[in-house]
């Protein structure tokens, strides 16, 4: 999913191409693969795709985000774990203060 042939600046984080037609959620041009592809794509990928939308959704709905103690964006630790899915080497750690009561 970071092949130069398919994407634009690969490593650059840009949320942009997601409103381009660069997009391929369901793997048709095998250039995005979370689900998987083929025949044997995820059967769960709508409800998979809802869920992380409404959990996102709602996160920063309720609450402001803030890196703790001042530190910077650029300060922030990327380093990744190889696996199967990629995942922090270490937690990210973010002060979460309420927009308004929560009941
Ligand atoms: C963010 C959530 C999810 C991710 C990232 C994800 C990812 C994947 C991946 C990578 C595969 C393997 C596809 C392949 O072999 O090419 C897979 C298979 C599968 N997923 Fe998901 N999945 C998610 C959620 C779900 C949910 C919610 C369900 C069911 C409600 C589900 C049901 C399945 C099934 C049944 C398969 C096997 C399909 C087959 O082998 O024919 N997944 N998923």
């Amino acid at each position: 999913m970071r092949d130069p042939t398919y994407w634009k600046d690969p490593e650059t984080f840009n949320m942009e191409r997601v409103k381009t037609d660069e997009q391929d959620f369901n793997a048709s041009r095998f250039q995005y693969l979370p689900y998987g592809g083929g025949r044997r794509i995820c059967t769960g990928i709508n409800f998979g795709m809802a869920s992380i939308e409404i959990i996102l959704v709602n996160l920063i709905y309720h609450f402001d985000w803030e890196l703790p103690g001042g530190m910077r964006v650029e300060e922030l630790d990327m380093e990744e774990t190889m696996g199967l899915a990629l995942t922090r080497k270490n937690p990210l750690y973010l002060v979460a203060t309420p927009h308004h009561k929560i009941i």
